[in-house]
């Protein structure tokens, strides 16, 4: 037996294909392996992750590594840095201007607008003056309600309220008209007092929308084009939300404060470029096609977003001991995204969402840096390693052993750190590409918009879909289909969003709607997915045009999930493309195709390494 194993180092996971090649035309795979990739991509510490992926998939054939002939490693383009959220840009919301939050008992629904009162002054309001109410804490809900029955009956149109304690229900109960009460608002005395507010209560299960909708809160402030521009944070912010205020404030308190984010240089191979970080992942992206193809991108040190570029090259550096000058930057994937910031001084400890910027940096496959790692896993093997080739290309070539596939034909290999394109035409010449921004940019993205903190529940969301549980006996799926149970659920996770985790449901421990996190989740997906598709896509075609690429395989474990890959079909499908996942070798799904194609590809090299 002629044991040949094929190993691709990737970002997230190294997997190994194992074949028995007899002569260079015949090659009986008998086995694969898949293990977590240790230490960064790229880097030496990626032995010990070999070794185990090696020793799994031949355990199942009962061999050991003495056994192997040769081992085909890829070569790997490290994707670091993942994701550097700097703010850009910082909307002043005056500390006081947004109350979003889910109150367990907020009173009526509607919406309501008026001019702040404090319930002390509300005597002092004239006839038809139309008011919301503010209730400290101090005051009792059942002298509340007495005093705002008194002025209504002199004609004050009470509008809404916003109360302190959590006694929005006790208070409309009482009142002889009904109106919409945000409750549990902490720092009631900062609401700014005599300003016009709006003030917005779902009904049980539903979420706001006209204050979630920057034309809505247009609408009722008379804003302005430039005006309606600067919320749209805002009305991000309170989308999902079961209650909302918003109160503007004098001309000039709502601000746009830049924070200069840093520089980012594109030196291409013909011309270069500069930008500004906080021109927005747009105008970088732009910049960036503009530059292609790319020798190097550079961050302003010192910086924030552009010192992100500036550190990637030092761990690499660091990591490969080379000069950081020898570390080329050869892509980079920029989104649009927003992070949350504690409003300082915040109503109901609210957060406020501001722009930024996630880049996903990929450093440049470095051959030499390889064949070091293959060396040294040969003497820790003692067996023969060499390097195979570049994963775009060996992908390629394992994805064809998808039934049904033929050439000419495209694919993508969607990664963890990287998003790879190739395609093969009729000749089986084979263009590819590699492209910074995959699953982990993914994942970072969906942490840092809904403010998590905690990777492995990001993960989670990212992977599996949602559902509320509605009772004991029953969920609603985050579609609106409704599933029974026949024994009584954990009363744990008695109406909370969870996360349907194969057998598992996983309280999600936040107090955000299923409709904000399948927005935040779809959105992530589809900034860095069906962005780098099309990019990917139109560099790999001769004709730079995507809709002479009629069918395209999807590989990976981001084409895994349950629904990236009907994103970028409906991407693609827009320009008469049809996106499949593949199956490697018939029974391996998207997975395994570098692993496969670099087995295969001895082939090319007229298998003269045996
Ligand atoms: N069921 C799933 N649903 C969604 N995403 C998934 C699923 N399973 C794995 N992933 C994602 O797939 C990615 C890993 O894919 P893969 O193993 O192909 O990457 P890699 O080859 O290690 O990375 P790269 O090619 O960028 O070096 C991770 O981001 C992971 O979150
Ligand atoms: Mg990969």
């Amino acid at each position: 037996m002629n044991l040949i194993a094929g190993v691709d180092i990737g970002n997230a996971t190294t997997e190994v294909a194992i074949a028995n090649v007899s002569d260079r035309n015949r090659q009986d795979f008998l086995a694969s392996g898949i293990v977590k990739t240790s230490g960064i991509k790229g880097t030496r510490q990626n032995i010990h992750g070999v070794i185990a992926a090696l020793k799994q998939a031949l355990k199942k054939l009962d061999r050991s590594i003495e056994d192997l002939k040769l081992v085909r490693v890829n070569e790997a383009a490290p994707v670091i840095g993942d994701v550097a959220m700097e703010t850009i840009t910082e909307t002043i919301i005056t500390e006081s201007t947004m109350i979003g939050h889910n109150p367990s008992t907020p009173g009526g629904m509607g919406l309501g607008i008026g001019v702040t009162v404090p319930i002390k002054d509300l005597q002092y309001s004239k006839p038809n003056e139309e008011v919301i109410v503010l209730i400290p804490r101090t005051v009792d809900f059942e002298d509340a309600a007495k005093s705002m029955n008194f002025v209504l009956h002199q004609g004050v149109n009470i509008n809404g309220a916003i109360v302190q304690k959590d006694d929005g229900v006790l208070i409309n109960n009482r009142l002889e008209k009904k109106i919409p009460i945000v409750d549990e608002v902490k720092l009631i005395d900062k609401v700014p007092i005599g300003m016009k507010a709006a003030l917005e209560v779902a009904p049980a299960g539903g979420v706001v929308e006209v204050l979630s909708n920057p034309y809505g809160i247009a609408t009722v402030f008379e804003l302005s084009g430039e005006e309606t521009k600067m919320i749209v944070p805002i009305s991000r912010a309170l989308i999902g939300n079961r209650s909302a205020v918003i109160i503007k404030t004098p001309k000039g308190d709502v601000k746009e404060r830049h924070i200069p984010a840093g520089k980012i240089f594109f030196e291409g191979k013909k011309r270069r470029a500069e930008i500004n970080v906080d021109e927005g992942a747009k105008k970088m992206m732009d910049t960036l096609n503009a530059t292609a193809p790319v020798n190097d991108i550079k961050g302003e040190p010192g910086t924030n977003a552009g010192g992100m570029l500036e550190r990637v090259r030092q761990v690499m550096s660091e990591l490969t001991k080379q000069h950081p000058r020898d570390i080329m930057i050869q892509d980079m994937l920029a989104v649009d995204t927003f992070v949350p910031q504690k409003v300082k001084g915040g109503l109901a400890e609210e957060f406020s969402m501001e722009n930024a910027v996630g880049i996903a940096a990929m450093v440049k496959a470095d051959k030499l840096q390889m064949q070091m790692i293959a060396d040294e896993l040969e003497k820790e093997l003692d067996v023969q390693v060499e390097v195979g080739g570049v994963e775009a290309d060996m992908a390629i070539r394992g994805a064809l052993s998808t039934p049904g596939t033929n050439i000419p034909v495209a694919i993508l290999d969607l990664g963890a750190g990287s998003t790879d394109a190739s395609f093969m035409n009729k000749e089986g010449k084979v263009k590819y590409v590699h492209l910074a921004g995959a699953g982990n940019m993914v994942t970072m993205l969906i942490n840092s918009e809904l403010g998590l903190d905690d990777m492995a529940l990001a993960e989670d969301i990212k992977k599996y879909s949602l559902a509320k549980v509605e009772s004991l006996y029953h969920i609603r799926h985050e579609d609106g289909t409704v599933q029974f149970f026949e024994h009584p659920l954990d009363p744990k996770i008695f109406a909370r969003v969870v996360i349907l985790k194969k057998n598992e449901m996983i309280p999600i421990p936040y107090d955000f709607s299923i409709e904000k996190l399948r927005m935040v989740r779809r959105q992530a997906k589809e900034k860095v997915f069906v962005t780098n598709a099309l990019r990917s896509l139109r560099m790999v075609y001769p004709t730079g045009n995507v809709r002479d690429i009629e069918f395209v395989v999807l590989l990976g474990g981001s084409s895994l999930d349950f629904e990236v890959p009907q994103l970028i079909t409906d991407a693609l499908s827009q320009h008469g493309v049809v996106a499949g996942r593949g199956n490697i070798r018939g029974i391996e799904g998207p997975r395994n195709a570098v692993a496969t194609g670099l087995i295969l590809s001895m082939n090319e090299k007229g298998g003269d390494s045996l």
